[in-house]
């Protein structure tokens, strides 16, 4: 993996205006991106978010998942702390690209759980890297996290790739009626640490307006 910064540019956001630098993966052709905001090169730990792509949940709304709720949230806190980094990583559907993604979910639609069919479609549970935050984090002058995520195999493939993470916050926000099980799954056989009691909830209103068109999603 040859990792190569492309430029940087300001990008104002509801919550904060936060710089944006580009990167592109020579090996693969995919364009990853992280957002900084206040001085992170000063050696102590930044608060982080090493987020997977998520079209539908990041971008399209999807209530399917927790994804679009943790970026919000991530943003959300950096802002408030003046300092941070966001990864946002190009890897769609844990690996899997958005095309086999919308066949996975089509496949839960009919009562599979993430995993399993991700399995049905003859792939493992979970595809993603994360060795490209290293040069990421190396350009950006990061050398240790305060990393915002649920997912002790993320943290620990981190570790293990030589990023230091000086502390795990956990970034539990967004259940709702259509991911509760996907939560639960996440929890149950991608080793999540989390109670679904410690969820904040995803606005109840949306919940409840979209619930009649979806009726065969997990309760
Ligand atoms: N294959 C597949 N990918 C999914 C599904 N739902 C969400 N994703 C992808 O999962 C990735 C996010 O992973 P999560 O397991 O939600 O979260 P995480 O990044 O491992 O952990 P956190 O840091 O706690 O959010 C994104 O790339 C999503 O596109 C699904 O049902 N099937
Ligand atoms: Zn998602």
């Amino acid at each position: 993996m040859t990792l190569r910064f492309i430029s940087s540019c300001k990008l104002p956001t509801s919550f904060a205006t936060f710089t944006m630098h580009g990167f592109e993966d020579t090996d693969t052709g995919k364009e990853h991106v992280a957002l900084t905001l206040g001085q992170v090169d000063d050696g102590q730990p930044v608060l982080a978010r090493v987020h997977s792509e998520c079209l539908t949940g990041d971008a399209l709304f999807s209530m399917r998942c927790d994804c679009g709720y943790q970026l919000q949230e991530a943003l959300r806190r950096i802002a408030e702390e003046g300092r941070g980094v966001l990864l946002y990583l190009r890897q769609e559907g844990r690996g899997i690209g958005l095309l086999n993604k919308i066949k996975a979910y089509q496949l839960q639609d009919s009562g599979l759980d993430t995993v399993e069919a991700n399995h049905q479609l003859g792939f493992e549970a979970d595809l993603r890297r994360y060795d490209l935050c290293v040069p990421m984090l190396k350009h950006l002058g990061i050398s240790s996290l305060r990393l915002m995520t649920n997912n002790p195999r993320k943290v620990e493939s981190l570790r293990l790739d030589g990023v230091e993470i000086a502390d795990r916050v956990p970034l539990t926000t967004g259940l709702n009626d259509f991911n509760r099980g996907y939560l639960a799954t996440k929890a149950a056989k991608l080793g999540h640490r989390f109670d679904l009691h410690d969820f904040t909830l995803a606005d109840k209103a949306n919940a409840d307006n979209a619930r009649p068109e979806h009726p065969q999603l997990p309760e």
